[in-house]
């Protein structure tokens, strides 16, 4: 086993809005993700993913807000460091974002080398432009990225350079932990597959140590992680095996959103087009007992009562009442 280089305990992060209402978009979350492993996280639109990863990076900015529990990163619990600590020892060098639609937001009257430039200022402000320049046009060859990008506008550059540009810069000061969130959606299938083999080239390269994938499209996650961590209402309600969340799900809630694929893979033929009816709970009145229940095909009354808490079955983890035998009893009658 490799060391953990991002342990999550207990996370609870929250939104309060104009109203003073609190959002429970992070709801006491524990994971661990070890050196060299790619973890993904799933789950449908607004189950909590893209919060998670802020919350990750430290980024409390209202109406953002930490509740409790620990973010441990490389050893340092970044919870305990002050703002201007993050921003300098823990952001792009220990833990990085890359934001949805990060390749939308750049500044389109700046050159790329000026935003590498920027974080150089900040982080290595010894280096003269021109060791930058020949710093990025070295990494940028490194990563099959013609260094002459650097000297483009990002509207000079197509949809699939443009994200892959601005993988290539979040990754500059070679972060622990690489979260990218949604990097792959709005684009084509090449381009797709381009941004995927530039984040296992970073990985392979040594440039980044573990890599965070978030999407909503658990069968792209297949070819990209070892692991797979589904959300669901602010929980995670599963982890395995990229293998056995795809194949062989536990959770009801991972099985219907496997059931729920709208392009079927390779492989996944055999699995049924069809959306998951209901919605998940509103966040700001959690309900008690399972998130999933009113959605759940399976539902019994205890699953309303208390809280759920994780079960461990041989090295996977589920949030559900009932065993193995009895899910799969269940996922195997309704097959016939
Ligand atoms: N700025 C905000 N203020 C209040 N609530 C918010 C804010 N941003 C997100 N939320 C709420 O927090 C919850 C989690 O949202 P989040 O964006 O983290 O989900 P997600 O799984 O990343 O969804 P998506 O795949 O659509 O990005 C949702 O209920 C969402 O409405």
């Amino acid at each position: 086993m490799g060391k953990n280089i991002l342990e999550v305990g207990r996370l609870k992060t929250y939104y309060k809005t104009r109203l003073k209402e609190k959002v429970h978009a992070v709801d006491g979350v524990d994971f661990v993700l070890e050196e060299g492993k790619t973890l993904g996280i799933a789950g449908e639109s607004g189950c909590g993913k893209s919060t998670l990863a802020l919350s990750l990076m430290g980024f409390y900015f209202p109406p953002l807000h930490y509740n409790s529990g620990s973010i441990v990163i490389n050893g340092t619990d970044i919870m305990k460091l002050s703002k201007e600590q993050l921003r300098l020892q823990i952001s792009g060098r220990e833990i990085a974002y890359i934001p949805q639609a990060a390749m939308n937001a750049l500044n389109p009257t700046l050159r790329i080398i000026r935003f590498i430039e920027d974080i150089m200022k900040e982080h290595k402000p010894e280096l003269t432009k021109k060791q930058v320049w020949d710093m990025a046009a070295e990494r940028f060859e490194t990563l099959n990225l013609s260094p002459s990008v650097l000297n483009s506008y990002p509207n000079e550059l197509s949809g699939g350079m443009k994200q892959r540009t601005v993988i290539a810069i979040s990754s500059i000061l070679n972060p622990k932990v690489l979260i990218a969130d949604e990097p792959t959606s709005a684009l084509d299938v090449t381009s797709q597959k381009a941004v995927i083999k530039l984040m296992k080239d970073l990985l392979a390269k040594g440039f980044i140590k573990s890599l965070v994938f978030i999407t909503h499209e658990l069968p792209l996650l297949y070819h990209v992680t070892d692991d797979i961590m589904v959300m669901y209402a602010g929980e995670i309600v599963e982890r395995g095996t990229a293998r056995q969340m795809i194949f062989d799900p536990l959770h009801p809630y991972t099985k219907k959103l496997m059931g729920s694929i709208i392009v079927p893979e390779e492989g996944m033929k055999e699995h049924k087009l069809t959306a998951i009816p209901g919605a998940p709970p509103n966040l700001k009145k959690v309900p008690e007992g399972c998130r999933f229940a009113d959605r759940c095909p399976y539902v019994q009354d205890q699953c309303r009562i208390g809280k759920v808490e994780n079960r461990v079955a041989d090295d996977r983890i589920y949030r559900c009442l009932f065993d193995t035998q009895t899910l799969k009893g269940w996922y195997d009658n309704e097959q016939e």
